[in-house]
């Protein structure tokens, strides 16, 4: 039900998606240093301290898209920020009868989805309220940058200028279609890349001499006296990234509709519940199945018996993944961005933000456990790093590097 509302998979979503695609693809300028000096001056220490990185990395990633996406500051989308905020942690405190009523939804015609959609309720009003107001906000926005480029003013670069300028050739995305999709950006931009940063600064707290190596390297690239380090060509950061994404993929869990009739062969036969021995699948056009992201990163058979241990270097060492495993994702044979069709839009752009904000935090400060504040794993189909009370947060002692 929070999918349908969000219009995420079952809604009208045909909307330039490729020129959106591009756009977020490009995008550059605005994924800059400041994001992580502010949550550099929200540290604010001398000496060692105890804090809390999450909600920090929140509001840096949501300050990244908003000024990269939108083109505004997080200030301008007002009560939005709460209100993404309360849905997100809807999305990841699924209770078990949520979970049951979501994938029995998920069978019935989309005209009784959408009745059920009206029915008054807490969590939906929530949703409602977001979706509105998002939608709001960003038809606001898009006049603007309309009328801006009509009067003959150079766009900016932030996404939706760039999409919406109407001095472009082949324009394909309307006002409505922008500023439909803005809660979408908001809700699918700002946390995946915020707890993914979180769950990777909990493990180099663990492993302080891949952290004294990253730092080394990001010491030494910055040596080279330009502002923006050539990220791409840091192995340690980019094995770093990609141990985290594979441990922990945000959308653990996703689910698709089969479109035709097909079947789905089997890396190793399984034996069912009959006894009856496995190598294929057959799939029914409209049949819905669930992806176990989570799981196909962990698999033994794919990332080898160590696929349960943070380990960056497998990536340099060349055994990432199995020789010979199906190519799959667009990033780092990794199902994190998913992939096919519905890819991830920003998956470029959360790397981007991701080695921008670690090469500045790594560079500045050291990172080690709190004593007995062990963050753990929490969430159904999206996970967050949470503290022993249950409550999302990611502590870390920080020790500015002199
Ligand atoms: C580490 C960070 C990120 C992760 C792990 C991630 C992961 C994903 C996944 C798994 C999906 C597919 C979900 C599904 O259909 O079940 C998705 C979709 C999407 N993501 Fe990301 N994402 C991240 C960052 C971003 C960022 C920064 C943006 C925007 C700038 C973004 C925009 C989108 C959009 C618009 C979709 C919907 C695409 C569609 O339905 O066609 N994501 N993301």
């Amino acid at each position: 039900m929070l999918q349908l509302l969000l219009s995420y998979r079952y809604g009208d979503y045909e909307f330039g998606w490729q020129k959106l695609y591009g756009a977020l693809y490009r995008v550059k300028g605005c994924i800059s240093q400041p994001h992580s000096l502010q949550i550099i001056k929200a540290i604010d220490t001398d000496t060692t301290e105890t804090v809390d990185m999450s909600p920090l990395l929140s509001a840096a990633t949501l300050s990244a898209i908003t000024e990269a996406v939108l083109g505004c500051k997080t200030q301008d989308l007002g009560e939005l920020v709460e209100i993404t905020t309360r849905v997100l942690r809807l999305a990841v405190d699924l209770d078990r009868k949520t979970i049951l009523f979501s994938s029995l939804g998920t069978h019935l015609p989309r005209w009784v989805w959408k009745l059920l959609t009206l029915i008054p309720n807490a969590a939906l009003d929530e949703v409602r309220k977001g979706r509105n107001l998002s939608a709001h906000i960003g038809h606001r926005l898009a006049q603007e940058k309309v009328s801006a480029a009509r009067q003959g003013i150079e766009p900016n670069d932030d996404v939706f200028s760039q999409i919406l300028d109407p001095n472009q050739p082949h324009k394909t995305v309307s006002e409505e279609d922008v500023a439909s999709q803005t809660s979408l950006i908001l809700i699918a931009g700002q946390e995946t890349s915020a707890n993914t940063l979180a769950f990777g600064l909990l493990e180099l707290a663990q492993n302080p001499e891949f952290q004294d190596s990253l730092r080394r390297e990001i010491h030494s690239t910055r040596g080279h006296g330009s502002r923006d380090l050539p990220y791409n060509d840091m192995p340690l950061l980019n094995a770093f990234i990609k141990e985290t994404l594979r441990l922990y993929p945000i959308t653990a869990l996703t689910e698709r509709m089969v479109g035709e009739d097909t079947v789905l062969p089997l890396m190793e036969s399984i034996t069912t519940s009959t006894g009856e021995r496995l190598s294929e699948v057959p799939l029914q056009k409209g049949q819905i199945i669930y992806m176990g992201i989570a799981s196909y990163q962990r698999l033994e058979a794919i990332w080898g018996a160590d696929a349960g241990e943070f380990k960056p270097t497998r990536w340099i060492e060349g055994t990432g993944s199995r020789q010979g495993a199906a190519a799959i994702g667009p990033y780092a044979n990794l199902l994190t961005f998913f992939g096919g069709e519905r890819t991830c839009l920003g998956w470029r752009f959360a790397i981007l933000e991701m080695q921008v904000i670690i090469c500045e935090l790594v560079g500045k400060f050291s990172f080690a456990p709190p004593e007995g504040d062990v963050a753990r794993v929490h969430g159904t189909t999206i996970i967050q790093p949470v503290i022993p009370d249950g409550k999302k947060g990611a502590h870390l002692c920080v020790t500015p590097i002199v």
